[in-house]
């Protein structure tokens, strides 16, 4: 195939060679390269006097050069927004005489590769954004990335609406507002941006969810978060990088977990308790995206948010510690639904189990997920996806301090704890799970008391269930 290139003026007033390379820009200056990679180019402006290429890169390993402090946290490097101007060169151009395009038909041919679809000129987007997550940086990303990358892609001012959270469950009742008295009622397609963490998201959600109307969505999650679990997990790296996929418009069928929690009139070691529960009756059951927890987990996000007021996150680590000193175990009766899926370590299969399945004990560890990691690198349910429809359970019982030690290590070695002799790792479309002792569970960071006794039950929410809003995410 002939190479695609073309001769322009460049900003210093030379003679640039522009080509295209497998997928990547690559600008030529009397014998110095700069590429620039397709994936980030998000628009590209042309006229008969000039042609604009505007993308979202990252630093180069220069500009992010860190003092090594190493109490800082790591800083979150983020791609920041960059223009090139080209020109038509003046007069004849001899070596562009053989095989060069003219400029307006190369960034015609650029303009192809990119594989962005231009939105619906009726699409109107709303942006719900907590300004306190991560490390409050989310208005100045939505000044400086999020809003002019929207501009720049032909997204007219007066169809971007934002909403900014002013405390905590303010992104629930934004949402659950927006389905009402927007999404129910527009005949335009609506797209929705979540700017914040988990905790934003978690809101938004169950806000979208608790509006009960028959309506669909698109959601765009942009990360600026601390955890941001749910972006991690589809790859999503930071707000231009979840703006360029709103651009490509690949999207996927939310599929949440939906909680319920009862009680059960019959002893806790009755065989058939599972058929006993009775579930309270509440206006709307809550979602979660991200994780459920029993025992060691739910201990450490709720002990360590009393130490929130005067500790930073090494409060996570000192209630780590202690618990791993104490080694309390859980009193637990889980039964999965039918067809659960157990992974198999030593052969690296999973065997279907034809009927319910009963695991009962002292769990050390209890936890449920559809997301393979929790926070960058710890990959506890390796497994785990945001569209098949399972919850991933990662259980240990009557685990020692060194066994559930060697586990959480591993899972930040790329997830290798799946193989210990005593992990137990199970993918299930739902599931009960009847707590022995009055307990807390964590969903999705926020704590629940269960009385003892009591029952938990999960259920992955399939798409386009009855009753729920359709949320159509970017990926
Ligand atoms: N204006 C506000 N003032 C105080 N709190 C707010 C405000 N807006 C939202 N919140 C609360 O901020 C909390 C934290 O938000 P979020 O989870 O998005 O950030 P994070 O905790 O930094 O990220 P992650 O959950 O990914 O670790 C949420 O519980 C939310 O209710």
């Amino acid at each position: 195939m002939a190479q695609i290139r073309t001769a322009v003026k460049g900003q210093e007033n030379t003679r640039n060679e522009l080509s295209i390379e497998d997928d990547v820009l690559v600008e030529s200056n009397n014998g110095s390269n700069i590429t620039i990679s397709l994936q980030d180019i998000f628009a590209i402006k042309t006229s008969d006097n000039a042609f604009v290429v505007n993308y979202a890169s990252y630093p180069t390993a220069t500009e992010t050069a860190e003092p090594t402090d190493k109490s800082l946290r790591p800083k979150t490097v983020t791609r920041a927004l960059n223009v090139k101007l080209y020109l038509p060169l003046e007069g004849v151009d001899e070596p562009a005489a053989a095989g060069y395009l003219s400029p307006g038909d190369f960034f015609d041919e650029l303009q192809k590769r990119l594989q962005i679809k231009p939105l619906a000129s009726n699409t109107k987007i709303h942006a719900i954004l907590n300004p306190v997550s991560g490390l409050r940086q989310s208005l100045e990303n939505w000044k400086n990335i999020i809003a002019p990358m929207l501009n720049l892609s032909g997204i007219a001012d007066d169809s971007v609406v934002l909403h900014t959270t002013k405390g905590v469950t303010d992104g629930n009742r934004l949402a659950k507002d927006l389905a009402l008295n927007v999404l129910a009622k527009s005949e335009n397609p609506i797209i929705l941006l979540c700017i914040g963490g988990d905790g934003t998201l978690h809101e938004v959600i169950n806000g979208l969810s608790q509006a009960s109307v028959k309506t669909k969505v698109q959601l765009v999650v942009i990360p600026t978060g601390s955890g941001n679990a749910f972006a991690n997990a589809l790859g999503i790296t930071d707000p231009a990088d979840a703006v360029l996929r709103l651009l490509r418009g690949n999207q996927q069928p939310l599929r949440t977990i939906r909680v319920s929690i009862g009680k059960c009139p019959v002893p806790y070691d009755s065989q058939d308790w599972h058929n006993h529960v009775e579930f309270d009756r509440v206006d709307h059951d809550p979602r979660i995206m991200v994780v459920f927890s029993f025992g060691f987990h739910t201990q450490i996000v709720s002990k360590s948010n009393y130490l929130r007021p005067f500790m930073g996150n090494s409060r996570f680590s000192l209630v780590a510690g202690f618990l791993l000193w104490w080694m309390p175990q859980y009193g637990g009766r889980l039964v999965l639904d039918e067809g659960a899926q157990e992974y198999n370590a030593e052969q690296q299969n999973w065997r279907t189990a034809n009927d319910k399945t009963h695991i009962d004990g002292q769990y050390t560890y209890f936890l449920g997920s559809k997301m393979p990691e929790l926070e960058p690198g710890f990959r506890i349910a390796p497994f785990a996806s945001t569209s098949d429809e399972h919850v991933d359970l990662v259980l240990l019982r009557n685990g020692t301090s060194d066994e559930l030690k060697s586990i959480l290590y591993k899972a930040f070695a790329k997830g290798s704890h799946v193989n210990e002799p005593k992990l137990e790792y199970w993918k299930a479309k739902g599931f009960l799970l009847r707590v022995q002792d009055a307990a807390e569970v964590c969903l999705d960071g926020e704590i629940h008391k269960v009385p003892k006794g009591g029952v938990v039950r999960l259920q992955v929410v399939q798409p386009s269930t009855e009753g729920e809003i359709a949320i159509d995410v970017f990926m």
